[in-house]
């Protein structure tokens, strides 16, 4: 450092002795509350009051020194010590330096003002998103929701116009995730930078008006363009979007409701961290790069080790020794134990010389917490900057091992400042493009150190080649090359021991002078320094001066950016996601409607169709049943009646085999009957068979397909119920059966030309025959022929008559005989009601076999109008939960639009009131 600079310092420190502690009114506050000459500034004490009230940030500035309120409150200014030089007491006339101070401190003031705004409507937004997102994750729970994919054949998703590798970045929160091998140049990134919300904005309402389009068509672009909630699908070598086009919904819901209470634990997490007073300052870079020089540097204190091998091996924090009471110490924060500075067990405590063995090669701790009285003004400080509570880390080299560098990535989320050192020499290599890539989801800005330039010969090449690199990886830093990246050398930068061990009375720091005095490395001899180092030196104020404006007056950027890019990102999706299934929820309930349009009429004439089906079929069967009863029994009825009329086919053999002449007759005519009856069921089974296809074509007209056909076999009909007559009718042949006379008296009277003789034999014959009285026909025969003639011719006449009759008689057997029969059959045929059972039979197997069809085809129409009133129901459902999920995807639509339009609208671009002013001159 200069003398010039040093002159400056011992000035600055000898004023801040002077004027930085006034009496204290009240000995309960503590002594370094007040930044700033209050006493002087009517208007920064106004705004001081506003920011105490307002910014929640225990008030970093806090009243006059002289006028303590009564109503002062220790708890504002905890950790909120008065920088060395600001205080002034009541009637000191204020110089320009002052003045000018106090110009500084207004324009904080007034940017703290502004920066609490947006942190507090940044804090809303967060949990406006998280309540949207928790609403979303209940919703997708009863309704899964569609999550946009493409079809499959345009799987092969377009690629970013990117040069940069294969890095995909599936999750949030800048965690790494290795480029899947068979996709090279495949760029993912689930955030974009500050700078890019206009063209992701523009790029989601492209994807909507698309959407809307043709709402199941996602493009692939629009699958690309989800970045918070995009789905981790990595399975096999299928494409993500192909992926989700085979997955189940309910899997895709189940996946999505995981990503969103991962985004609602990062919004948590974000809201935290914009709620945390303090700034964390991450320093990374390469092995070997110079972070522990640099930051020494900027400490003005040789506190971290510094080596030509690679040495630093845990995270080194760097905080304000006020925050800890005031004592310069380490704390070794134990592996698997959360930081708590109350709590003794999870650290263990070191002096500041210690830390080089610490730092190196330890396996016990993962961290480091360093306690460190800032030598530095207020004006020149990081840590002690009178603003805000800021850390710095120094973390490992990034390409030292794996778990560490991803340690380094992981913290990224933590971290509001990422200071990159990049060696002069060796530029910028893979792991450290990757890791600016990743740095980018959340950070649109990284400040860039080019570090060891002192070893550059070629200077202007080396800047040239640098700022190339950079314009790739980061273009907005590249934009902002001039404040953002600084080529110095950090070993140039004259740097104080640490003071042996702890102690500090928590004041305004014990070398204010910046250092490097009693620092035996440290050249004092040239006051003036070498042109050199006074050129290194400068350098390095400068890259200071622009840290300083990043950090304090970017803070809005650096802090509040990842969080606003974050909602953005999110709502972005959010908003994709509510259109596609509004659009979804739309067509569904179209569908559903249409479908219930239908379905309705349908199930009416169902319902219809069923009882008038009933009937008929019930109509169709009693008709049936009832015309071959009555067919049966007129045939049959007929049959017996006409049994001796038909030519039975039997030949009369004889007087001697009358009987088995009558037998045969008897059987003749039962076959006779049996036929008619076998006639009959035939007649039956064609009855039935159009019966059944009767009802086939009632099934098929009312349930089409839905029909199931039942084979039916006419000829099974009447097996097992066969008529039995002839095991029924026992019919005895009886020698009277052969003498029917009125059969002789019909054919007598046919045939012409017989006798008295006959007559008479026939009169008394048939008297014989027919009953008891022949003897009074003998005597009425012996009236006529007389007495005498009588008593001759009687005995001869008898004979004579007899054998005429008994001869004539047994002439007419085969013409009486059967209408004997057939009558002595009809007679029993009546009495065991044969025509009636026989029909009824028949009858009955008809209706049974016609039931079965019919009982099937009312099952199946039963069935379908419950299938249609289950589902008239179901789609009634779908519908009312369609109409639900398009109302609230409706909602969700226009509240993400107006969210993001809030947060859009929180501009953290642009400079707050009265920076500008404060800072250039
Ligand atoms: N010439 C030159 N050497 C430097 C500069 N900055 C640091 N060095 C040297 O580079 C070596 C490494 O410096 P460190 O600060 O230990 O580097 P580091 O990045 O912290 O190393 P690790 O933490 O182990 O990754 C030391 O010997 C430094 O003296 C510089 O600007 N110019």
């Amino acid at each position: 450092m200069s003398q010039e600079h040093q002159k400056g310092k011992g000035r600055d420190s000898a004023e801040e002795s002077s004027v930085s502690h006034p009496p204290r009114a009240n000995p309960n506050r503590p002594q370094y509350v007040t930044v700033g000459s209050g006493s002087t500034s009517q208007s920064a004490a106004r705004l001081r009051a506003i920011l105490d009230n307002d910014s929640g940030y225990g008030g970093s500035v806090a009243g006059d020194g002289n006028n303590a309120s009564p109503a002062w409150n220790p708890t504002l200014t905890e950790d909120r010590p008065t920088p060395s030089h600001s205080p002034m007491p009541l009637g000191f006339e204020q110089s320009s330096e002052s003045a000018d101070n106090d110009r500084r401190i207004q324009a904080n003031a007034i940017h703290q003002l502004w920066y609490n705004q947006h942190r507090v409507a940044l804090g809303r937004s967060i949990n406006r998103v998280v309540e949207t997102l928790k609403s979303l994750q209940e919703k997708n729970a009863e309704w899964p929701a569609t999550y946009p994919s493409v079809q499959r054949t345009e799987a092969s998703s377009p690629q970013r116009q990117d040069s940069r590798p294969g890095l995909t970045h599936t999750q949030t929160g800048g965690r790494l995730s290795m480029p899947p091998p068979p996709r090279p140049g495949m760029m993912r990134r689930t955030q974009t930078s500050i700078g890019e919300d206009s063209t992701e904005a523009e790029s989601s309402r492209a994807a909507e008006q698309r959407t809307v389009a043709e709402p199941r068509l996602i493009t692939p672009q629009i699958a690309q363009e989800f970045s918070i909630l995009k789905l981790d699908l990595k399975l096999g070598a299928l494409h993500q979007t192909e992926l989700v086009h085979s997955l189940e919904k309910n899997s895709i819901a189940s996946l999505l409701d995981g990503k969103i209470s991962t985004s609602i634990k990062h919004l948590l997490s974000l809201r935290e961290r914009i709620e945390d007073t303090s700034s964390k300052v991450l320093v990374t870079g390469d092995l070997n790069a110079g972070k522990s020089t640099f930051c020494n540097a900027l400490l003005r204190r040789k506190v971290l080790p510094e080596d030509q091998q690679p040495c630093t091996s845990i995270f080194c924090e760097v905080l304000d020794a006020r925050e800890n009471g005031g004592i310069e110490e380490v704390h070794a924060v134990h592996k698997d134990s959360i930081y708590n500075r109350h709590d003794e067990s999870t650290y263990d405590v070191f002096r500041l010389a210690d830390l080089e063995k610490l730092v190196t090669d330890n396996d016990t701790y993962t961290q480091c917490k360093i306690y460190l009285k800032d030598v530095r003004s207020i004006d020149e400080s990081l840590l002690n900057n009178g603003v805000v509570d800021i850390s710095i880390i120094d973390a490992p080299g990034l390409n030292s091992d794996t778990t560490k560098t991803t340690a380094i990535f992981a913290r990224q989320e933590e971290i509001d400042v990422v200071v990159f050192i990049v060696s002069a020499a060796n530029h910028f290599t893979q792991t450290a493009k990757e890791f600016i890539w990743a740095a980018a989801a959340e950070k649109a800005y990284i400040f860039i150190v080019v570090n060891g330039y002192d070893t550059i010969r070629d200077k202007e090449r080396c800047q040239k080649m640098i700022l190339e690199q950079v314009a790739g990886l980061s273009p907005r830093t590249s934009k902002e090359s001039s404040e953002l990246v600084h080529f110095v050398s950090s070993n140039a930068i004259p740097t104080s021991h640490p003071p042996p061990g702890p102690g500090g009375d928590g004041g305004s720091g014990s070398s204010s002078g910046g250092g490097g005095g009693d620092d035996p490395d440290f050249d004092n001899s040239d006051p003036k320094g070498k042109g050199k180092d006074k050129e290194k030196i400068r350098d390095f104020e400068d890259l200071e001066q622009s840290l300083r404006r990043f950090v304090l007056e970017k803070r809005a950027r650096s802090k509040l950016a990842p969080a606003k890019t974050y909602l953005l990102n999110v709502l972005s999706d959010v908003h994709t996601l509510a259109t596609v299934n509004q659009e979804v929820a739309q067509s569904e309930l179209d569908r559903v409607a249409k479908e219930l349009q239908e379905l309705e009429p349908v199930l009416e004439a169902s319902q219809k169709a069923k009882a008038e089906v009933g009937d008929d079929i019930d109509r169709t069967i009693e008709a049936t049943c009832k015309g071959i009863y009555d067919h049966t029994r007129s045939t049959l009825n007929l049959a017996i009646a006409q049994a001796a009329d038909e030519d039975l086919g039997v030949p009369y053999p004889g007087l001697l085999n009358a009987f088995q002449y009558a037998d045969d007759l008897k059987e003749a005519m039962l076959s006779q009957i049996s036929a008619s009856v076998t006639m009959c069921e035939d007649q039956a089974r064609i009855k039935t068979v159009e019966g059944v296809n009767t009802i086939r074509q009632l099934g098929l007209l009312h349930l089409g397909d839905k029909y199931t056909d039942l084979s039916f076999r006419s000829d099974a009909m009447f097996r097992r119920k066969r008529d039995i007559l002839a095991r029924q009718v026992e019919i005895e042949t009886d020698l009277w059966d052969f003498f029917d006379w009125s059969t002789i008296m019909q054919r007598q009277e046919k045939v012409a030309g017989t006798g008295m003789a006959l007559t008479i034999a026939t009169a008394l014959g048939s008297r014989m025959v027919g009953g008891f009285g022949w003897v009074d026909g003998a005597l009425g025969a012996a009236k006529v022929v007389g007495n005498n003639n009588l008593r001759k011719l009687i005995i001869p006449g008898i004979i004579a008559t007899a054998v005429a009759a008994t001869y004539y008689i047994l002439n007419q057997i085969p013409h009486s005989l059967p209408h004997r029969l057939s009558n002595k059959i009809s007679a029993q045929l009546t009495a065991i009601d044969y025509v009636h059972a026989n029909g009824d039979r028949i009858s009955s197997s008809v209706r049974k076999v016609l039931r079965f069809p019919a009982d099937n085809l009312r099952v199946g129409l039963q069935r379908s109008v419950e299938q249609l009133g289950s589902k008239r129901e179901e789609t009634r459902k779908i519908r009312g939960e369609s109409e639900v999920a398009r109302k609230y995807f409706g909602n969700l639509v226009n509240e993400s639009a107006k969210i993001r339009n809030t947060v859009e609208a929180i501009d953290l671009e642009g400079p707050a009131p009265g920076v500008a002013a404060a800072y250039d001159p």
